[in-house]
């Protein structure tokens, strides 16, 4: 055989329209060392590019394998104790400076952190904590009874998602959730209905997209006010965000398949029991090729390094899947190697995105969801709520995580109490 000579290509660093030269294939001629003959041997011009980021990925990977290594033949459990003091934390002292940029994100940093305790620590969110969360939600939402990011501030469809999310961990303490006011809530998300299908995610100035779909469509389930009026036309505009590679950009036509605009889309369609709709081979493809061999974490989009957060936005879009009967498409056991070796460190409690990132409470979350996501096995319920039944498949006994809804990642009790409860109110 010839020794192969392999040589990376330039990439054409240049927009298609704007490369006038004609096309060239380089051959290299070589003597082969046993024969002594010529023999032409054409450049593969489907070797991966040299970029920033597979330059980066090499380090991830070099940084993953490490971990791999260190940890190798440990059952490494997560500490969950730990976490759980940065959490709590979170709710008793002052948040450090940096996180003033979140002023308009209120509402999710309580459920990031409220829902990390419920899932990997529960019993730990007290009463008392679940009282002060509902006594700021519900003044947020004064006096129109929209939530907002903050107080005085314009209300937001996202930041509704996150509150209602929020109050659903309360188990309704000081019947907190009597005082949501679901009329209202109801004729705003029609007012930020457009005719295609999507949803602003506020009034005006509001962008729309697979998001605003999935936080207007996950708050009315929860409340249970839901109609045919609000889902109308929802699903043609989900249809066309699926893209040419399988996952869903964040709008119909031309955006990048993404992980997270990819859930919104999935969950979407679950809520409205509309599954079949979507090209489901080329969603699962996609899916399982967001799980890279060498790190075993997930990437959120083709040609993008794995990140913790994945680890719930396509880890949950798998069990959707799974839940309605297509099988896994994602390797689970693999998945909880690298959330447990790769993103939580004995120097520094939380959840991280990969290995030298930061924990911050975003990923906590996300990640705990999809480490749960990892314990179970799950099947769609019958019926029109998109309930989940979970059955436990591994079991970790000093650090068992609760089962969740992969649709509303919530805990699935949480979530199945605040839908019985305004069910009774109809
Ligand atoms: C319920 C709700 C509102 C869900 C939102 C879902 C959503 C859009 C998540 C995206 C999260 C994320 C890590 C974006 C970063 O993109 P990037 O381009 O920085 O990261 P990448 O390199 O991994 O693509
Ligand atoms: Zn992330």
């Amino acid at each position: 055989m010839a020794r192969r000579n392999m040589k990376r290509l330039n990439f054409i660093n240049g927009s298609l329209l704007g490369r006038k030269r004609v096309v060239t294939e380089q051959i290299h001629l070589e003597e082969t060392e046993e024969q002594g003959q010529s023999e032409v041997d054409v450049i593969n011009i489907n070797m991966l590019p040299e970029t920033e980021t597979v330059c980066d990925r090499e380090e991830v990977i070099r940084d993953c394998q490490e971990l791999f290594d260190k940890f190798a033949g440990e059952a490494h459990d997560l500490m969950a104790d730990f976490h759980e003091r940065y959490l709590l934390w979170a709710f008793s002292d002052m948040l450090p400076p940096q996180m003033k940029a979140l002023e308009a994100s209120q509402p999710w940093i309580i459920y990031w952190i409220a829902n990390s305790l419920k899932v990997m620590c529960p019993g730990s969110l007290t009463t008392d904590t679940q009282r002060r969360i509902c006594q700021k939600l519900l003044k947020i939402a004064e006096p129109d009874g929209l939530f907002a990011g903050g107080q005085g501030q314009l209300p937001n469809l996202l930041c509704t998602y996150a509150s209602i999310a929020a109050l659903a961990l309360c188990d309704n303490v000081d019947d907190c959730w009597e005082q949501i006011d679901r009329k209202a809530i109801y004729n705003w998300l029609m007012k930020l209905k457009t005719p295609d299908g999507g949803f602003r995610t506020c009034l005006e100035v509001g962008e729309c997209d697979t998001r605003g779909i999935y936080c207007a469509l996950a708050v009315a389930q929860m409340l249970q006010i839901m109609t045919s009026e609000l889902c109308q036309n929802v699903k043609f505009f989900l249809i066309r965000c699926q893209t040419y590679e399988g996952g869903f950009g964040a709008c119909p036509q031309g955006d990048e398949a993404h992980g997270g605009y990819t859930f919104c889309a999935v969950a979407s369609l679950a809520i409205l029991n509309e599954i079949p709709v979507m090209n489901i081979e080329q969603l699962m493809e996609w899916c399982s090729a967001r799980q890279y061999n060498e790190e075993k974490g997930l990437s959120g989009r083709s040609n993008k390094l794995v990140d913790g957060c994945y680890s719930y936005w396509i880890g949950a879009t798998s069990a959707i899947l799974e839940a309605h009967g297509y099988g896994d498409c994602i390797n689970k056991p693999q998945l909880r190697e690298y959330i447990l070796k790769c993103c939580q460190s004995s120097g520094r409690p939380g959840l991280r995105d990969k290995p030298g990132k930061s924990p911050d409470f975003y990923h906590t979350n996300y990640i705990a969801l999809g480490l749960s996501i990892t314990e179970y096995s799950f099947e769609a319920k019958k019926g029109p709520d998109a309930l989940v039944n979970s059955s436990r498949i591994l079991r970790t006994p000093e650090t068992d995580l609760q089962p969740i809804n992969p649709v509303f990642g919530l805990p699935s009790k949480d979530l199945a109490d605040i839908i019985i409860f305004n069910k009774d109110r109809l």
